[in-house]
């Protein structure tokens, strides 16, 4: 599977632009602050109807614009082609159509084009709080699981209500016995996030060891593991247990949306253990892994967006992953890059590979 044509309009720095895709590797080369990495948010945004940043979508709207529009064309294979726009609109609902048709929901659309996005800040992962690892996880079950992804919405949704309901009470009791309705109304989508996030950690695992030898060449034993409070007692006694707390608290402090992935090096965490060179090796097979996952589990190669990698990454690491991400094991890359020699230079030593440059400058593209 892979992209075919993008075209942006009034899209973040971009009027109105159309590029013609390689099927293989596009390269953005540009000063920084051009707008290479919007095309990269484009292409995410086609993937997965919203920006890979977490902003919400109001900040793509070019500034001064009411909205803005985006249309892909991808080829599914040799006899299947999709036509897919996403419109936004200030203040309005976000429309997403394929082949003509908008989504009653646009969860429908996530994982018809399967996406793993490798940024600079991805040592969040490692480094910072729980929820970049959960986003992680979710990330990824999304894209292979529609079920997954109705859950998650829902669950977040009654939090969000239950989280109200204890800001409403202020300490108070409960008289009404409306948060044990909430929480009898979680368990369901709790249940399912909870295994599929088990039986995801497994394979997982597996795909992480094998990315890792191949990125680092190392012979360190990494780990991952699942942690949830649900391992421990079921959910209504969660619940139960920490009710009171929460009522002092006024938020829900138990849940899955507590849970976590802890990452150990050679038995030890990893964040105190590694060096840098090894969480950096670490943090990008933990993406590759991501990718392999999203091929298994949706029979469709996924794309690959390589955002700044030359800046953030030293030269061995870079050439040691494109030289894996450029091999047949991968399908259609993109990568943004601020010195118009370096892509070149790396790509040179692969010169059967189908690749496109494009110059960007100032919102606009040439190339
Ligand atoms: N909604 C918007 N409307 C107009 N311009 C925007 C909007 N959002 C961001 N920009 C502009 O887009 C530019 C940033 O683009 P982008 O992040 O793609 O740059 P880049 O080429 O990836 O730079 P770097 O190499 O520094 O990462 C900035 O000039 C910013 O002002």
């Amino acid at each position: 599977m892979y992209l075919s044509s993008l075209t942006l309009t009034q899209f973040k720095n971009y009027g109105s632009q159309q590029l013609e895709l390689s099927p293989r590797l596009n390269c953005f080369v540009g000063p920084n602050g051009a707008g290479k990495t919007n095309l990269l948010e484009a292409v995410y945004y086609l993937c997965m109807g919203k920006s890979h940043t977490g902003n919400p979508d109001q900040y793509a709207i070019r500034h001064g614009e009411d909205g803005s529009r985006l249309e892909g064309i991808f080829l599914l294979d040799a006899s299947e082609r999709d036509k897919t726009v996403v419109k936004l609109r200030k203040r309005q609902r976000k429309v997403i159509e394929r082949n003509g048709t908008p989504y009653d929901r646009l969860a429908d659309h996530v994982g018809r084009y399967p996406v793993v996005i490798i940024v600079p800040d991805d040592s969040a992962l490692v480094l910072e709080g729980s929820e970049v690892r959960r986003r992680l996880i979710d990330n990824s079950l999304s894209q292979t699981d529609p079920a997954y992804l109705n859950h998650l919405i829902h669950y977040n949704r009654l939090l969000a209500n239950r989280n109200a309901l204890l800001k409403e009470l202020a300490g108070r009791s409960d008289t009404s016995g409306l948060l044990s309705v909430y929480d009898q109304q979680l368990e369901p989508a709790a249940t399912y996030l909870h295994q599929r996030r088990q039986s995801f950690s497994g394979p997982f695992t597996e795909l992480l060891l094998e990315a890792y030898a191949a990125i680092s060449g190392e012979k360190e034993q990494v780990e991952l593991r699942y942690k949830s409070q649900l391992e421990e007692q079921s959910w209504a006694a969660l619940m139960e247990a920490n009710r009171e707390k929460d009522r002092v608290l006024q938020r829900t402090t138990a849940g899955i949306h507590r849970d976590d992935l802890v990452f150990s090096q050679d038995g030890h965490p990893l964040r105190r253990v590694a060096s840098q060179g090894q969480l950096k090796s670490f943090v990008l097979s933990l993406k590759l892994a991501q990718y392999r996952l999203l091929e298994r589990d949706t029979q469709r190669t996924p794309i690959l967006l390589l955002d700044d990698i030359f800046d953030k990454l030293d030269q061995d690491r870079v050439r040691q992953l494109l030289t894996l991400v450029l091999g047949s094991a991968y399908g259609q890359v993109f990568i943004s890059d601020t010195d118009p020699e370096r892509v070149t230079q790396l790509i040179e030593g692969n010169p059967a590979l189908d690749w496109r440059r494009f110059l960007v400058a100032d919102g606009r593209v040439t190339g």
